[in-house]
Order: structure tokens, then sequence, then C-alpha cells
């Protein structure tokens, strides 16, 4: 296992002071990272079998919105979240086809086919709502011989065996196993719903690598013969190599807290190797009052909801509720969020369209209350990253700056403050302007304006029957990956 360097002396800022709620402790707790002025996060990334859907999108924006309050209160942030392409099998007890394999077969692609296709096509999701791209992006198949490592300490140790080529973690040789989810061993169920694997000591163990059967086509060499590694020892391996022992924070759904998670911990810290000394887990995202999911079939692709809806309506729906609360999607709550997110941006854009023939009087009344704002948005993401507490008060700022706006001129200096209140809480913090900064802003802006002009004039060949240049024009923004979609209301357009 290799770690990385010592930080060097730290710049940091005075402890911002905020509280998190750890799973392992099950409460708000300070959180003090272990290097001061540092931060090290992992994210528990996508299994690349299929297109990512709002579900996924909620992880993601939580993990992001997190990350991306630490940089605003002075940390530097590590933010290492992985890539499954190899190992997450279509059901927990360690039987069942690997889900990429499957996918392979059904699309006849080469199983590193279909990781790349939807790989990229998590990038580009991931790209429109703003995410911003993780420090280190690691993939399973890349690290082999790091898991095989972790493995070999583990059955050196005593914690796993080999059983007919493959390798399983002893749950009964460790007994904190259980210590994240709170299910003692004895409560666990024995067995699942799946017939127990003959090979397994015991029907809780689970796999840490697994023989390839004959035909198998990912398959690695190893101590115990060709096979491919189990899906839970893949983040123990990558977190633990670019994070260091002890590292800060880990995240993921809730859904993952058990067995995934708790199988990470157990094999990490069974092969001597402290984890992670904060648990964060996001809530799911529900249709009808039921988690949106593959299997269940309920879902809306982030491809198809992109190319009809504004991104960042998407992601201001997302941050309304809180990343340990339900998000429930529904019409209704799509077009609360529409017009919610309407009523900032005319706001910040009336604000920067009056900014530059602004007169040089003051206003400190409004300064006062933007000032009032800006602290109720960062006492809300310091406790427990409340998203919606901090989205109130980017409301309150927008009926106070509303307000002076409606009553007549304001000064250059008020302007600023409620310009810098948007691009820096909203923006930078929220991520709600896709740029961040007001020059990137602008940009957008331009580009908007450039694509409604491209897409009139297409309409204009398509009216005139001129479809070859209505064509041409498609295929020249294709070619630099811009996608046009004619639907209902219209042509729409993405990157
Ligand atoms: N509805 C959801 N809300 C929030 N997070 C979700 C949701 N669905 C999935 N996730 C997150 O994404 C991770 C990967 O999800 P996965 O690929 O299993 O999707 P899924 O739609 O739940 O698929 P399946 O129904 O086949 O299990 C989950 O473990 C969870 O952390
Ligand atoms: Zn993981």
């Amino acid at each position: 296992m290799t770690h990385p360097e010592p930080a060097p002396p730290s710049t940091r800022q005075p402890d911002p002071g905020i509280v998190l709620y750890d799973t392992m402790q099950r409460q708000k707790v300070p959180f003090v990272p272990g290097v001061p002025g540092r931060v090290g996060m992992y994210l528990c990334g996508p299994t690349v079998y299929s297109d990512a859907h709002l579900g996924h999108a909620k992880k993601e924006v939580a993990f992001d919105v997190v990350r991306r309050t630490l940089l605003h209160f002075g940390y530097q942030v590590r933010y290492v979240t992985n890539v499954t392409d190899v190992g997450h099998l279509q059901n927990d007890s360690d039987d069942g086809e690997d889900k990429l394999l499957a996918r392979a077969r059904l699309e006849q692609l080469e199983p590193m086919e279909v990781a790349d296709k939807y790989f990229w096509s998590f990038v580009r999701d991931m790209d429109a709502l703003n995410v911003l791209k993780p420090s280190i992006n690691p993939r399973a198949t890349g690290h082999i011989p790091e898991q095989i490592e972790l493995i070999e300490e583990l059955i050196r140790r005593g914690h796993a065996y080999e059983s007919g080529g493959s390798v399983y973690f002893d749950v009964r040789s460790w007994p904190e196993y259980g210590k994240l989810s709170g299910r003692r061993l004895d409560d666990q169920e024995e067995g699942t719903r799946e017939a127990v694997r003959e090979d397994k000591r015991d029907p809780r163990d689970f796999a840490l690598w697994k023989q390839a059967e004959p035909g198998h086509i990912m398959r690695w060499e190893s101590p115990w013969g060709e096979g491919f590694p189990g899906w839970h020892i893949e983040c123990s391996a990558m977190s633990l190599k670019y994070l260091g022992e002890g590292f800060d924070i880990h995240g993921g759904g809730i859904d993952l807290e058990f067995p995934h998670h708790e199988a990470e911990i157990a094999q990490s810290e069974a092969a001597g190797h402290p984890f992670a000394r904060y648990w964060m887990h996001n809530n799911m995202l529900t249709i009808g009052g039921e988690k949106m999911s593959k299997s269940k079939g309920n879902f809306t692709t982030l491809r198809d909801l992109l190319a009809v809806h504004d991104p960042m309506v998407v992601r201001f729906l997302l941050v309304g509720s809180h990343y340990r609360s339900i998000t429930e999607f529904s019409d209704a709550a799509f077009e609360s969020a529409r017009s919610g997110y309407r009523r900032l941006t005319e706001a910040l854009h009336e604000v920067e369209r009056r900014l530059p023939t602004a007169p040089g009087k003051s206003d400190p009344a409004l300064l006062e209350n933007i000032g009032g704002h800006v602290r109720a948005f960062e006492d809300a993401m310091r406790d427990d990253f409340n998203t919606p507490r901090a989205v109130a008060a980017l409301f309150g700022l927008t009926t106070d700056v509303n307000a002076a706006l409606a009553a007549g001129e304001v000064g250059r200096e008020a302007l600023e403050a409620a310009r810098t209140a948007y691009r820096t809480l909203g923006g930078d913090v929220l991520g709600l302007f896709a740029g961040g900064t007001a020059e990137r802003g602008d940009d957008a802006q331009v580009v908007g304006a450039l694509m409604d002009l491209v897409l009139q004039a297409r309409q204009h060949y398509r009216l005139n029957k001129q479809y070859a240049q209505a064509d041409d024009l498609r295929d020249t923004l294709a070619s630099v990956g811009v996608t046009v979609e004619d639907t209902k209301d219209g042509p729409r357009w993405r990157r």
C-alpha cells in the first residue's frame, strides 16, 4: 500500500466550525480533519453498465456540495471517487453474473466498451450538472495488484481464506463486523434469498476474490488462480492508496451502508489499515414514494431529463432538500424548482445589468441585510450542509434585493455585494450557476444567445424545406459536441 506524501505545513484558516452527521456515531459531530487544512474524501462511484438516472445525481450532487462547502471554508480537498468496471455482481450474495458482462452480452460489446460508453455518458451528465471533476477517478480494473495485495494481507492475518480458487472474508474472525450499520453478527440474516454458496464457511462471509468460470472474459492472474476481485475490496484498496490510512470522509448512498461499507471497513481494518474517520450517507430520491431504481423501472435517465430541462433547475431541485432527507421527484416539485430558480437568476441578472451604470451612493441598510443573509447561508452549510436552509437564505437575499431594485437606484457597493453573494454562495458553493464566476456565467449567456440564433436559422431552413442546409447546421454542431433534439416544445440543444 502506498500513501500520499505528508502534507506541508498548512496555511489554513481558523476552524470554520463545520458539524456533520457521522453515520458511525449516529449523531452530528464537529468535523476536524486529520491534517489541518486538508480534507481527503472518498465517494463510492458508479458501476458503469447503464446510463445514470436522477437518483444517481442526488448522490453526486450531495457530495459535490460537501466538497464545494469545504473549499469555500478554506480547506484543500482531495476528492477521490471510483469507477466500478468489474466485480459488481447482480446480487449481494456473491452469485450471479457481473453487471458489466451481462450488459456486454446484451449490447454485443466488449466489457471495456460497455465501461467506457457508460463512463463517458456519466461524465457528460455530471458536467452538465456542474459537478466538479474528481481529483482522482480510479478504476477497479486498473488496481488489481493493489486489491490482491490487500487480500494476501488478510489471509496472512487470518481474516480471509481461500476456497476452491475464491477468497472470502471470514466475518467470524472480526467481531467488529457490523459496527457501522449497528447489525450484530447474530442478527444478520443467515444466507439471503439466493442459495448459500457451499464454498463459504459462513453464509455471511463475503467474496474478496472470485474464481473465474471457464468463458468468463474479465479475468486476472492471482495467487489463487485466474479470477476477478469482489466488489467491496476495490474501494478499500483505492481509497487507502490515494488518501492514506485514517482519511477523513467516506461517502455514499444509504443503501450502501450494508453490506458494502461494512465490508470496506472490515477488510481495511482487519488488514491493519485504519479506515475513514467520518461516514456520510445520502438518502434516496423517490418517485411516487418509491426509490427510483433501475430494477423497478421507475427511473428517468439524466440523458433524457437534461435533453429537455435546464440542468441547473435539476440541480436546484436536488439541493432544495437536505442530503439526508428523501427527495420526492414529481412534476409539481419540478415546477416549483423551475420558478424558484428563475426567481434567483432574474434578480442576479438584474443586479448584473445595473452594475456597469450604478451610482456611487451607499445603501447601508441593504448592505447590512445582505451581510445577514450571507451569514445565515454559511451557518446553514456549517450545520451538516443544510442546503434547504441555505437556499432559504438566498431567497431572503432575493426578497431584499428585489425590494431595493423596485424602490429605485441602488449604489454600486450594494450591487457588488449582492452579486458576490449570489455568485459565491449560489454559484461556487451550491454550484447553481454553471461556471461559478461572473465571467464564465457571462460566457454561458453568450453561448445561450448564439445557440438561440443558430436554432432559429435551422428552423428557418426547415420551414423553407431546405433540409440539406438544416442538416448541415446540425452536423456542424454535432462535430463540436452539441446535440440538437426536436421536442414537442421546439428544438433543444445540449453538450
Ligand atoms: N434513487 C436513488 N436515490 C439516491 N441515490 C441512489 C438512488 N438510486 C441509486 N442511488 C445511488 O447510486 C448507487 C448505485 O446505484 P445502482 O447502480 O445500484 O442503481 P439502482 O437504480 O439502485 O439499480 P438497481 O435497482 O439495479 O439496484 C446506489 O448505491 C446509491 O448510492
Ligand atoms: Zn465503495
